[in-house]
């Protein structure tokens, strides 16, 4: 009797261009790493951090993470895997791995919002702040009851000016600047090397990753959201591997 060869991921999905010619823009809680009950808890699978790296060869150095989380939280889940990262949903940019962040401009977050977020996240066990250069996230993963006493706070919070937005994430809540979006930071990344010129691959799963594959389509690119176009994040990491190794 002969033993069954080992199966290979299906490379089932959406087609992409070829390497040489595409520049990969992903995102990253929920797409390269599966959603974990706190942000500090998500891991890369194994093995993957190669595929990375074997992507980022074959497309010329364009690849870029383009993330709600702040630029070094990237750097800490993906060590050793030099990437250009858009941050904070585009707030913060990284055209390329050895180049510094851009400076932030724009409005701070007023300093009584993160005290009164302190103070709420204090009352419901379960739930958790997150702080941003300017915005914060009021998590309730732990404690979906609060789901909407949360939005009520923040709202009021609001209330009165429009510098700053309430964004629903999941489980979770964010406060962060109007006018910020992955679809802006799409077509900043887009516009200097080592990704000008390419064709764009955007995929991420997530209301606030609908910038980013609007603006990656408006380029003439791909834009790609799971689970409507791959079924799982870990569907898409499969295609993914699969076009690392063969593309
Ligand atoms: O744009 P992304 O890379 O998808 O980041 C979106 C937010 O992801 C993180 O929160 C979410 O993922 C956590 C880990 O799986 C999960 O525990 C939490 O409930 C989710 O809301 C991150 O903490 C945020 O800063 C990002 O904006």
């Amino acid at each position: 009797m002969t033993t069954p060869s080992p199966t290979v991921p299906e490379s089932t999905g959406p087609t992409a261009p070829t390497a040489d010619r595409a520049a990969f823009l992903l995102d990253f809680d929920g797409t390269l790493v599966d959603i974990a009950p706190t942000p500090a808890s998500v891991q890369l699978e194994p093995g993957f951090a190669d595929v990375l790296l074997r992507l980022r060869d074959r497309c010329g150095g364009a690849l870029a993470i383009v993330t709600g989380r702040p630029i070094e939280q990237i750097d800490h889940f993906l060590p050793g895997i030099p990437t250009a990262v858009a941050g904070e949903h585009g707030l913060t940019l990284r055209r390329y791995p050895d180049r510094a962040e851009e400076p932030v401009t724009g409005a701070k977050l007023p300093s009584d919002w993160r005290d009164r977020a302190e103070e709420l996240v204090g009352r419901f066990p379960g739930t958790a702040l997150e702080e941003k250069k300017a915005g914060l996230v009021l998590h309730y993963r732990g404690n979906p009851e609060v789901e909407e006493t949360f939005k009520s706070a923040i709202l009021s919070w609001l209330s009165g000016q429009d510098v700053f937005e309430i964004h629903p994430s999941k489980m979770a809540w964010e406060i962060r600047l109007a006018g910020i979006n992955k679809g802006n930071a799409v077509e900043a990344l887009m516009e200097q090397a080592p990704f000008a010129g390419r064709v764009p691959f955007f995929v991420g799963d997530d209301v606030t990753d609908m910038d980013g594959v609007r603006a990656a389509r408006e380029l003439g690119g791909f834009g790609y959201l799971i689970p409507d176009d791959f079924q799982t994040a870990q569907a898409f990491r499969a295609w993914l591997t699969h076009y690392a190794e063969t593309a």
